[in-house]
């Protein structure tokens, strides 16, 4: 038997209500480490908490792609980890796996065709890079950019990100840059992270919501329009650079973060002036989802880890350690705590 502890969901925050650590509960149990054939025991090092998780904590998550998490049961999201026992054959003691359906458990027994084999190298190592920069969010920025951008270098574009500092938008803008477009804008939440965007990334300019009159800051920084908007926050912020918008202007409605704790559906209904902007505009907004692209992922990984590695891509992290803090995370990560992609260091 194996002492194992785990994170389930104690309480949900409510539809209209903004989660908080207590929500979750973390348990020691005893765990049988019995192999059966196919399985593998596997030791969780690093966990993901992503802005869907959100709609997962109420038992209706209003996406169909989405379940709901079970009260009283252990939590799952994105991981990575490392194979510590094995009865499947493709899978080895020592191989480094990852899921998006990882249980919240320091260890656990995985049916391991439900685990794909990750490749050190393509990360330089970094293995928490798996749930970020080299994995969903990475591709999202990637994916979300090429199919819905309509980024044409020498066309003198400017594009601006919404969650600018996080992990999409923190790579969406830098994929935008290396594409061609002449600008690029990164909203979001504090001065710090303004400089950061444009010190360490390379994005052109920073706007920090927080200190009052977005419009203005984006006439300021975008004095010839805006023709591609990523679009991680929707609400206000997006009403502001969407009226900005220069006709046949592209929005890559990649997630609305802002309207996570709300009662509404996703995606959330727009005000009738920005509808009749997008409709005079002749602007395009679609929804963008990243699971919608299976049979691009393997290339849009190798192409992020190719850019990771020359540097062409830089990549934030915040990482905070022990499956004790798995909700403080979440919560810190839904109010704008992190800076770049935030992680769970679970073990070494
Ligand atoms: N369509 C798809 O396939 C996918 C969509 N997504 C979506 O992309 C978006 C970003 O996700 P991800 O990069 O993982 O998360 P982030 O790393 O960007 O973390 C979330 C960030 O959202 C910002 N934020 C929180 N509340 C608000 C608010 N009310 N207004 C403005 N900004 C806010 C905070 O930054 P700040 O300090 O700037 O406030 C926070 O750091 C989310 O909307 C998510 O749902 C993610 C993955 C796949
Ligand atoms: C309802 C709000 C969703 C907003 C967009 C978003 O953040 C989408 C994220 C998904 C995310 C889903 C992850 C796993 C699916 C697991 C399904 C389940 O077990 O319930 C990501 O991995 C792909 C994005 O499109």
């Amino acid at each position: 038997m194996l002492n194992v502890k785990r994170v389930v969901l104690r309480s949900r925050p409510g539809k209209n209500g903004h989660p908080i650590p207590d929500n979750f509960r973390v348990e020691e149990i005893m765990k049988s480490h019995e192999l059966k054939e196919g399985q593998v025991l596997v030791r969780t090092l690093f966990l993901s908490v992503d802005p869907y998780m959100r709609c997962r904590m109420n038992d209706d998550t209003g996406a169909d792609y989405l379940l709901p998490w079970r009260l009283d049961e252990c939590v799952d999201g994105g991981g990575v980890g490392v194979v510590e026992a094995s009865k499947n054959k493709a899978l080895s003691v020592g191989n480094i796996v990852t899921s998006f359906n990882w249980h919240w458990q320091t260890y656990d027994v995985m049916d391991g065709s439900l685990l794909q084999k990750v490749d050190p190298e393509m990360v330089d190592g970094h293995l928490s890079y798996v749930l970020g920069a080299v994995g969903m969010p990475g591709l999202t920025a990637l994916l979300g950019v090429r199919e819905k951008g309509h980024v044409t270098a020498g066309t003198h574009q400017t594009m601006v990100i919404s969650g600018a500092a996080g992990a999409c938008g923190s790579v969406a803008g830098q994929i935008g840059r290396l594409d061609g477009c002449e600008r690029v804008v990164g909203i979001c939440g504090s001065d710090q992270k303004c400089q950061t965007l444009v010190t360490e990334l390379g994005f052109t300019a920073g706007i920090n919501y927080r200190n009052g009159d977005i419009s203005s800051a984006l006439r300021e920084q975008c004095p010839r329009g805006i023709d591609v908007y990523f679009d991680n926050v929707g609400g206000p912020i997006s009403d502001a650079v969407i009226s900005q918008m220069n006709p046949g202007g592209h929005v890559i409605l990649c997630g609305q973060i802002s309207q996570y704790n709300k009662d509404v559906p996703y995606p959330p209904p727009l005000s009738e002036h920005t509808q009749d902007a997008l409709r005079r505009n002749n602007i395009t907004r679609e929804r963008f989802v990243v699971l919608n692209y299976l049979e691009k992922h393997e290339e849009g990984l190798m192409q992020l880890g190719h850019w990771v590695k020359m540097s062409q891509i830089k990549v934030l992290e915040t990482v905070v350690t022990g499956i004790e803090n798995m909700g403080e995370a979440f919560c810190s990560m839904m109010t704008g705590g992190n800076v770049g992609k935030q992680v769970v260091k679970i073990s070494d």
